[in-house]
């Protein structure tokens, strides 16, 4: 089944919108869904704001494939109205029992009967979650990590009175949105990721407390190894390539014994007192100077998406791990950006709405230059999805490739700005398709043209072919209806003239 066969998630409400609240509400507004907010902090609006500026920016260069249009934010100040519509409520209050069952019982009461509720617990049971629920079956902890927007892990962890297929169901959301939910098969305080983390912080704050090193020190035995290997493979299969040919089995037979040996300090809980919190504070401070919390998060999500980049093209461009997950969401975004190729050939162009991301200004603040042959590209895949050329004739074994492309900048765009793509074909014969991309305002001024020469190919001889019949009629068609070429396609065909004999 694929992602977009599950059923989606059209409505969100997020109850609490600090740190990860804040992070689900980007991840579910740039999947395209309406998010409902309800968080009685002051400054709320701002900060969830700045959140999504952050996750707008890491998404502007995190994927090329088409984002759905965003989603809707409203701020309630009302928990009931804000879960009323949703289907699927995410808590993400602080991490209080006493707080959590309060808030959870509202939501339960207010939220239609068939929305899911996900706990975004750092470590509480879900059966603790529950009690006092009048549909306890419906609640699980949904465990996300920060950022929430950019990392797609959620560890899913139903309670005694969780129904089964809700965990299914939960999984099977998010998915459509770009996440991984993993299922934790039995309730444990802290879940799995939690526990691993706790063992490497408690361990950490002992070799500060002990004075073995500071915390640039500590970061960087972290960043500059083992951390680096924890990102793509994890854990056990890091060891068994350590273990070498022989593998997992040498691996604990080598390295087991030393777990009886005194190795840590993990049993033991360092006395976090005001000494150790102003050593750590202290380091912490000058590791860091100059830098704001915004701008760490700037520079740390700029990295992640440089890494789930690299992932993606892992295993000679499978991808691997977190960065398959990507390329697997972005061919699904591409699958949802094109007609499927059933619609009437004859259909109107009505062009294609964008708004420019703040990540796509260069440093003259315009709009920078290979996103628009992002955009035209994307323009030509909807056109040859519209005449039957789609991901699914490119399956089969067809398919058309650029092999000429003439941009012309006329205008200028900035972030914030919003565009219409108008895509007209000029001309074709069997094998050649010949376009021209209208990227324009809505006062009709063109910003910039492009013009693509395309081939039919038979993929697997890699050679041009003649285009079958069903595509051939349905280029007659659009040739046949579409409106008369506006002004810019005088500049069609148009070469660069070189400057005299070269001189500028
Ligand atoms: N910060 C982290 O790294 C992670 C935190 N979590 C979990 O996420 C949850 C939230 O933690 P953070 O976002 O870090 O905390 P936070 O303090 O940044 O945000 C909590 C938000 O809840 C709001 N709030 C308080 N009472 C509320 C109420 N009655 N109704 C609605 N909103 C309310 C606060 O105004 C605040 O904006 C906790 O359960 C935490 O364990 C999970 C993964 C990672
Ligand atoms: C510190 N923490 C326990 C709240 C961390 C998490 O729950 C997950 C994360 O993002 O590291």
């Amino acid at each position: 089944m694929t992602p977009t066969d599950r059923p989606p998630i059209a409505r969100a409400a997020c109850v609490g919108g600090g740190v990860i609240g804040g992070g689900w509400i980007a991840r579910f507004l740039l999947a395209g869904i309406d998010v409902d907010v309800h968080d009685p902090h002051p400054e709320a609006r701002r900060i969830v704001g700045e959140v999504l500026d952050n996750a707008r920016a890491a998404y502007g260069r995190l994927t090329g494939a088409p984002l759905p249009p965003e989603g809707r934010l409203t701020f309630h100040d009302d928990l009931e109205t804000a879960v009323a519509e949703a289907d699927w409520v995410q808590e993400s209050v602080p991490e209080r029992l006493d707080l959590k069952r309060a808030v959870l019982a509202r939501i339960d009461a207010a939220a239609r009967p068939q929305a899911l509720i996900g706990s975004s617990t750092s470590g509480l049971l879900p059966t603790d979650l529950q009690e006092g629920l009048a549909h306890p079956g419906r609640l699980f902890v949904a465990h996300p990590y920060n950022p929430v927007y950019l990392l797609p892990l959620v560890e899913i962890v139903g309670g005694r009175q969780t129904a089964p297929e809700v965990v299914t169901d939960a999984i099977e959301r998010l998915a459509a949105i770009g996440m991984k939910g993993v299922h934790i098969a039995k309730e444990i305080d802290a879940f799995v990721g939690d526990r691993l983390l706790e063992a490497l912080w408690r361990e950490a704050l002992w070799l500060i407390k002990d004075g073995i090193c500071d915390v640039e020190t500590l970061d960087d035995v972290i960043r500059y190894s083992f951390g680096l290997r924890w990102a793509q493979m994890g854990l056990f299969q890091t060891y068994r390539i350590a273990g070498g040919e022989a593998g997992m089995r040498h691996f604990l037979a080598q390295f087991g014994p030393a777990l009886k040996w005194p190795w840590t300090k993990l049993t033991d809980v360092v006395d976090l007192d005001e000494a150790l919190v102003e050593t750590i504070a202290a380091q912490s401070d000058a590791q860091n100077e100059g830098l704001s919390i915004r701008r760490l998060e700037q520079i740390r999500d700029g990295n992640l998406v440089a890494i789930l980049q690299a992932l993606k093209t892992g295993d000679e461009g499978r991808g691997w791990g977190a960065g398959k997950l990507l390329s697997e969401f972005e061919t699904e975004l591409w699958r949802r950006a094109t007609p499927s190729g059933n619609e009437p050939a004859a259909q109107a162009d009505e062009g294609h709405e964008l708004v420019v991301p703040p990540a796509w200004a260069d440093y003259n603040g315009h709009m920078t230059e290979h996103r628009y042959l992002q955009v035209f590209g994307e323009a030509s895949d909807r056109l040859l999805a519209r005449i039957g050329a789609g991901t699914d004739y490119v399956a089969a074994g067809g398919s058309y490739y650029t092999v000429e492309t003439h941009l012309r900048h006329l205008g200028e765009a900035h972030a914030g700005d919003t565009l219409r793509v108008r895509t007209r074909i000029l001309s074709s014969d069997d094998k050649r398709l010949h376009l021209l991309h209208d990227l324009g305002r809505a006062d009709g001024e063109t910003i910039a043209t492009g013009e693509h020469m395309l081939l039919h190919v038979d993929r697997e001889s890699g050679r041009s072919a003649g285009a079958p019949e069903h595509i051939l009629s349905k280029i007659s068609g659009i040739l046949a209806t579409q409106e008369p070429a506006p002004e810019t396609e005088a500049i069609a065909g148009r070469a660069i003239r070189p400057a005299g004999n070269g001189a500028a």
